[in-house]
């Protein structure tokens, strides 16, 4: 049974994709009221509940956190990527219904029209009060032209308006397709008549608009937030109301929600809205149909593809990544079981058809596999890099094109603290995964299963003695390949059997004279 848990008001209709599903329990209820978080896999939040490391302590089977909106701010994703747990969001589903909602503030702001409504329900008749501005031939200035902005951007030149951007990843390109203008923050900040803000809380963005860049705007500028809370610094904001350079301000989100304490709320120029931007029923379906959608596809075992902490990938790259993927996995695993000391730097190199597909994605795999050996919490794609950071191991990705004899190919070195290993596979379609050198012993293998790595000396007998030391034992040898580099050097042997080998059939073959060491490697 996979349990979600529903924390914060999410559309019901948009869960359908769960709701179908078999094998699934839906809990709606806000995560302060339920005393067993551990049962959960899943938790669905909006803005309202805070994920943080605390939170996630708590429900120590938690795999994935769903945002049913946009931004993650509420959730402490650092933490949930080093605890291995996938963040999703659902990045379009609300953007038509806050762009609207942006749109409807910033006509209410120039009209006054939230003012004009409190005053005619007071009785009073003030027509001469209310006087606004027109939108048409005004300049917009949109801080941050992603989905909400471009929305957005749309919208006000329908109204006859000019369009300003300041966007640092926006290119000439884009800018002249969607027909806005291209602008410094300077530039906006002097020109725009009206000034809203469209990106993420980061700390980049956090007072974005303070003291310093609102005394560059024009005076008698209007400024919007319907993004963050924060992004516009509310002192500021409220030194500016007071002494009239800012003329009227539209917020949809706080510093602090509910805004209780902040002084902005006591200024007649300043409207406001409880973070309703993505407030709609169509927007509430949609978020909640897409990441339900998502978390069915994780349950599957399939890739996701809104991760935050996470490559993403469409299914279509994943069936190209694939084979890879398991390739590097049985790479990971043997390497990390075979090389018993502490290690410094792991390098992975893809070669071939194998340079074109998601490397990342491969290389983490690569990675959790190896550390999944050597350490007993949860290691997956989404928290490998860290784990490994944080453990002093660097790693290294090499990409190329050529190939060395094989039409793709994936060599990892291992730097330990005693000694360097490598080993190299490949992926033949419709074959499956082989390893075709270890150490650089040419060999061909396939990775799976009870496996014996034996470095001896090329001596005849060698093979009769292990053949006859494993049937003693009663040990059946299911499959076996030799390499070697020289006639009469070193060589390798790797075998397969049908059950694990035990410590005195190991103990046995080390004493032979010819034997140099004994692995047993499981896959
Ligand atoms: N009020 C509400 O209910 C809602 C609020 N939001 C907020 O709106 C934000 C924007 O949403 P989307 O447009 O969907 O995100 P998006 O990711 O499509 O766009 C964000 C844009 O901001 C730009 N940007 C990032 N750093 C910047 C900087 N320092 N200066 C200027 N531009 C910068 C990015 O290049 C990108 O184009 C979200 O992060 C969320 O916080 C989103 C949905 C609903
Ligand atoms: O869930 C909500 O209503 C908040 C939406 C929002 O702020 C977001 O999607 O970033």
């Amino acid at each position: 049974m996979f349990r979600v848990l529903v924390s914060d008001p999410i559309s019901r209709d948009g869960l359908e994709p769960l709701l179908e599903a078999e094998n699934i329990e839906i809990v709606q209820k806000n995560v302060a009221e339920e005393e067993n978080l551990a049962q959960y896999d899943a938790l669905f939040v909006r803005s309202a509940t805070k994920v943080t490391e605390q939170l996630m302590n708590q429900m120590p089977n938690l795999k994935i956190i769903a945002r049913a909106g946009v931004g993650v701010d509420n959730i402490d994703v650092d933490q949930a990527t080093r605890k291995g747990i996938i963040v999703i969001n659902a990045p379009d589903g609300n953007t038509i219904s806050t762009a609207e909602h942006t749109f409807a503030m910033i006509a209410s702001l120039v009209r006054h029209i939230p003012q004009a409504n409190m005053s005619v329900k007071n009785r009073e008749w003030k027509r001469s009060s209310f006087v606004g501005s027109e939108l048409h031939g005004k300049m917009l200035g949109i801080v941050g032209l992603g989905r909400i902005g471009t929305e957005l951007a749309r919208r006000a030149k329908a109204f006859g308006m000019r369009v300003a951007v300041f966007d640092p990843f926006l290119t000439k390109e884009r800018s002249e397709k969607i027909g806005v203008e291209k602008h410094d923050f300077e530039e906006l900040l002097n020109q725009a008549d009206i000034i809203t803000v469209h990106t993420p809380l980061t700390k980049e963005t956090k007072g974005l608009l303070n003291k310093e860049t609102i005394g560059k705007t024009k005076k008698g500028v209007y400024l919007v937030n319907c993004a963050r809370g924060g992004i516009i610094d509310e002192d500021a904001l409220c030194t500016y109301l007071e002494n009239g350079h800012v003329r009227g301000v539209a917020l949809d989100v706080f510093e602090v929600e509910p805004p209780e304490h902040t002084r902005l709320l006591e200024f007649e120029q300043v409207i406001a809205t409880p973070h309703l931007g993505a407030s709609t029923k169509e927007a509430q379906l949609n978020v909640a149909y897409q990441v339900s959608k998502e978390v069915l596809l994780f349950i599957q075992g399939k890739q996701v593809t809104t991760s935050i902490n996470l490559p993403a990938m469409s299914d279509e790259a994943y069936k190209k990544v694939a084979p890879y993927d398991t390739l590097a996995q049985k790479i990971g695993s043997f390497l990390s079981q075979y090389m018993n000391q502490p290690v410094q730097s792991i390098t992975i190199e893809y070669e071939g058809t194998a340079a074109e597909i998601e490397t990342a994605y491969v290389t983490k795999s690569m990675i959790a596999s190896f550390l999944k050996q050597r350490m007993d919490i949860n290691i997956n794609t989404v928290n490998a890099g860290v784990l490994a950071r944080e453990r002093g191991i660097q790693f290294i990705e090499k990409v190329s094109d050529q190939n060395s004899g094989y039409s793709n190919s994936m060599k990892v070195t291992i730097h330990g603290e005693q000694t360097t290993s490598e080993i190299k596979g490949t992926s033949i379609p419709h074959f499956g995964e082989r390893i075709v050198s270890v150490n650089g012993f040419s060999i061909d293998f396939h990775p799976s299963g009870h496996l014996l790595y034996i470095q001896h000396t090329d001596v005849p007998g060698v093979i009769g003695n292990v053949g006859r030391i494993l049937g003693n034992h009663s040990v059946n040898i299911a499959t076996m390949q030799v390499g070697r580099k020289e006639k009469g050097g070193e060589a390798i042997m790797m075998l397969s059997f049908d059950r694990p080998l035990d410590q005195p059939i190991l103990s046995a073959l080390t004493e032979l004279d010819e034997i140099v060491f004994v692995k047993a490697i499981e896959l």
